[in-house]
């Protein structure tokens, strides 16, 4: 999977300047950046909920953001996405919001997409009980559970993962990682990961990418963040609140402390 010089604007505001990244099949990323650094955005338009408005995404070799080319096909099936917000439908109970677009899409029904939920569910730790349940009867942290299922649900190419384990206590994050881990190491997916939790970022994915402003501040393997003379990426990892990046408001360039 490799983004080439991607860009993406809403109006006058450029969200995604120039985003150049790589990674092979089973490989890793997580990628941190302050708030409002495009990180959503970024997996959004990965995941084809945006389109681009310059560069190239290249799947397997083949622009999809091209729909000239007759590229695009099938590629968003090959993805498995968690949004910021879960996303998961209200109306719908637990079991059919995890198999939800095996459903939809005729592979599974009924008492099977049933028994494939309640093992997906077991992935992320929730009993099968919790499979009839509607997700607003789920507390925050059992809903991103429930989003991470689905998520893998497709066995996905591409794994993308806005903060999993936000508002998840220290041992399900750690149980959550192990299992994205081994889902990346055993079925060769490919993860990108949104994370604000730095330990994380800096110790159980592959490459680490600092995002600011929309553009890619730092990139790298994991052995390099110690080494790296990035400002930017020192403040970050540090969340100190001295340094380059200052608090901002919605819009860029007010900044609340200068
Ligand atoms: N649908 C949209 N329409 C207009 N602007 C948008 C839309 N989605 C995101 N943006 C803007 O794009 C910028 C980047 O947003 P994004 O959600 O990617 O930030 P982020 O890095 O994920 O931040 P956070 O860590 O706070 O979630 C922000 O300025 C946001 O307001």
């Amino acid at each position: 999977m490799r983004l080439e010089k991607t860009g993406k604007n809403f109006g006058q505001n450029i969200v995604l300047d120039n985003v150049s990244l790589s990674l092979d099949r089973g490989q890793t990323m997580a990628i941190i950046g302050p708030s409002a650094a495009g990180k959503s955005v970024l997996l959004k338009c990965l995941a084809g909920v945006y389109e681009i408005d310059r560069g190239e995404i290249l799947i397997a070799g083949k622009n999809v953001a091209d729909k000239a080319d007759g590229n695009q096909g099938h590629w968003t099936d090959k993805i498995g996405m968690l949004f910021q917000q879960n996303a998961l439908f209200d109306s719908l109970p637990v079991w059919q919001n995890v198999c939800f677009q095996l459903i939809e899409n005729g592979s599974l029904k009924g008492k099977q997409a049933r028994d494939k939920a309640v093992e997906l569910l077991g992935l992320v730790g929730l009993d099968a009980d919790s499979s009839i349940l509607r997700p607003s009867d789920l507390s925050g942290g059992m809903q991103k559970r429930v989003g991470i299922a689905r998520a893998i649900a497709n066995d996905p190419e591409i794994l993308l993962l806005d903060n999993p384990t936000a508002g998840l206590d220290p041992v399900l994050s750690n149980h959550i990682e192990n299992m994205i881990e081994t889902i990346a190491k055993k079925r060769m997916t490919t993860v990108i990961t949104v994370t604000n939790d730095m330990t994380i970022a800096r110790t159980r994915y592959d490459f680490l990418t600092m995002m600011h402003e929309g553009r890619v501040y730092w990139s790298g393997p994991r052995d390099q963040i110690d080494h790296a003379k990035n400002p930017h990426l020192a403040q970050m990892l540090s969340g100190s609140s001295q340094g380059p990046i200052s608090m901002r408001t919605q819009n860029r360039g007010q900044h609340l402390v200068a």
